[in-house]
């Protein structure tokens, strides 16, 4: 099979007069779309619930996007079973067929890009920018698994040896829950289920409320791909009824969770505690959040370190897990420093985000009431430099918001928050700043800003996340370029988007022939 080399898809500018006109008829045909009713999917049947829970538009909070289907535990044992029926054949399919699907896949989002953007941009409140660096990075996950799996297919080479032939191969594990969250909400989707289908597991997934318009979204993509009844079951459903009964159910062989380190922390132990009728340990993959940042030095270049530390700390709203939430500078840069963040900072957009604003709405009322307790408590622990406001009367905005001054041990320096909140704290030398920088539980994502080689070197040893940028922001890591996972209450570190990732749901298996 012959396969063209992988790349990156490119970056649109979607405020060029034509492509912003394109999204913008995209976003009114998706507005015309708001209120429809999205199904189960099980065992290759559409399967529509009395229950159902609204997704809403966090810019503008009346807005109903959608409504989903809630799946019953009854539901969770028809998936399973199914999937359990399915994984007898599609187990025995090849890795290049399963891999076919994948690229079929990636080809129909990218004929639907700005669809899927505009279901983003009004489910998720992601700006334009975002929403295209999220359904790109879904491609990305599609076109590599892909190759990456035809690659798996060869095994790994083994030392010869006289009058035996050895092979060792990678076989599928079985059925697995895949949990997304929903701040990526097609791309971190899309890498988690692919890479357990394309290794020849069978999946239900259990999408977040708050993005499940996007999953249905995806669902209904992978359903014009014909894939086999019961090979992916889509389950939307209320955690408190559906999560443990899941998780812990002796049938599930893995799970694939990403998103908070209490609801990571909480499956890992529900699924390790073994029932008489399971036959296997099972695997759990939990990539968890973060409490991120930067490391700058006196030789730093400012105004690009600044420029990056905002980009870092509020793209997105300060919603991803690998957010530059700490800023953590050297008292000689200190006060030029923090006025050059705090001046570029107030230039940013609040608003809509079909407006294309720097920063759009939070997701939800609870993110909303966490994130300004957050500043609350921050008013208490550092100086407040800029923000501090906040407005949910019709869409759920906070302002961006600096704290200056802060003890490194100070909550808003060592909890993650997931919204626009930067705290600031100043040390009197680069390795002072690296032990600051290490001094939480997580270790996702950091960034050094240094013009100095052996500070480079020194922060490549010592700094303790799983993934470290030099001069340049913390987030924003790039398929098959950054591999990406943390380290500690960050998670199992299970890099995605690096060729190791599909090695988390697969088991090698060695045969011996002796002649
Ligand atoms: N490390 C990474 O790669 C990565 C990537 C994105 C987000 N995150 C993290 O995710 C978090 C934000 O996402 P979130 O708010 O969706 O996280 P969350 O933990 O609240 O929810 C994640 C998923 O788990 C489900 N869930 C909740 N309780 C469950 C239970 N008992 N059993 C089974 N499923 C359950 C949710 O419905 C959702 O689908 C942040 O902490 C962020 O840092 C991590
Ligand atoms: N991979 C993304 C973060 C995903 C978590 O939210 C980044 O590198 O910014």
């Amino acid at each position: 099979m012959t396969v063209k080399p992988y790349q990156n898809e490119p970056v649109i500018d979607w405020t060029t007069p034509e492509r912003s006109a394109e999204l913008k008829k995209a976003i009114a045909q998706v507005r015309s779309q708001f209120g429809k009713t999205y199904p189960l999917f099980i065992d290759g049947q559409a399967v529509t619930t009395e229950r159902v829970l609204p997704s809403l538009n966090p810019s503008k909070h009346a807005e109903v996007v959608g409504h989903v289907s809630q799946a019953t535990r009854d539901h969770i044992d028809r998936a399973i079973a199914a999937a359990s029926r399915a994984f007898e054949t599609w187990s025995q399919t090849s890795f290049q067929e399963r891999a076919m699907y994948l690229f079929k896949a990636a080809q129909i989002m990218r004929d639907r890009k700005a669809e899927l953007m505009a279901w983003q941009i009004l489910e998720s409140g992601k700006n334009w920018a975002e929403a295209d660096g999220d359904v790109n990075e879904a491609i990305d996950f599609l076109e590599f698994y892909a190759r990456s799996a035809i690659e798996l297919d060869k095994g790994q080479e083994l030392i010869p040896w006289p009058g035996e032939d050895n092979r060792m191969m990678y076989i599928p594990l079985g059925v697995g829950v895949v949990i997304p969250p929903w701040n990526f909400p097609l791309a971190i989707l899309t890498g988690t289920v692919v890479s357990a289908l394309v290794t020849g597991n069978t999946v239900l997934l259990k999408p977040s409320p708050l993005s499940s318009v996007m999953a249905a979204k995806f669902v209904e993509i992978m359903q014009e791909l014909h894939l086999p009844a019961g090979v992916l079951n889509f389950v939307p459903g209320d955690p408190a009824e559906i999560g443990d009964y899941m998780t812990g159910h002796p049938d599930v062989r893995f799970i694939s969770f990403t998103g908070s380190k209490q609801v990571g922390l909480h499956i890992d132990e529900v699924a390790h505690r073994r029932s008489e009728k399971q036959r296997w340990i099972k695997r759990v993959v939990a990539e968890m959040g973060g409490k991120d940042g930067s490391v700058v030095d006196e030789t730093a270049d400012l105004d690009w370190a600044a420029a990056e530390i905002v980009a870092a700390a509020f793209g997105f709203q300060g919603q991803k897990c690998s957010a530059g939430s700490r800023a953590i500078i050297h008292e000689a840069v200190y006060d030029e420093l923090v006025a050059k963040i705090v001046e570029r900072a107030s230039q940013l957009t609040v608003g809509p985000a079909e407006e294309n604003p720097n920063v759009g709405p939070v997701i939800d009322a609870k993110a909303f009431q966490k994130i300004t307790q957050y500043i609350e408590i921050g008013k208490g622990e550092g100086r407040l430099v800029l923000g501090g406001e906040a407005d949910d009367s019709t869409g759920y905005f906070v302002k961006p918001t600096i704290f200056v001054d802060v003890d490194p041990k100070a909550r808003i320096m060592q909890e993650e928050i997931f919204g626009p909140v930067l705290g600031i704290c100043k040390v009197s030398s680069f390795e002072e700043g690296v032990r600051v920088f290490n001094d939480t539980e997580y270790g996702l994502t950091g960034a050094v800003f240094s013009r100095k080689r052996e500070r480079l070197e020194y922060a490549r040893r010592h700094m303790h996340c799983g993934n470290l940028y030099f001069n340049r922001r913390c987030t924003g890591s790039l398929v098959g370029v950054q591999p990406f996972g943390g380290f500690d209450m960050s998670g199992t570190d299970a890099k995605a988007g690096s060729k190791d990732y599909l090695l988390n749901f697969v088991q090698p298996k060695t045969v011996t022939e002796r002649f």
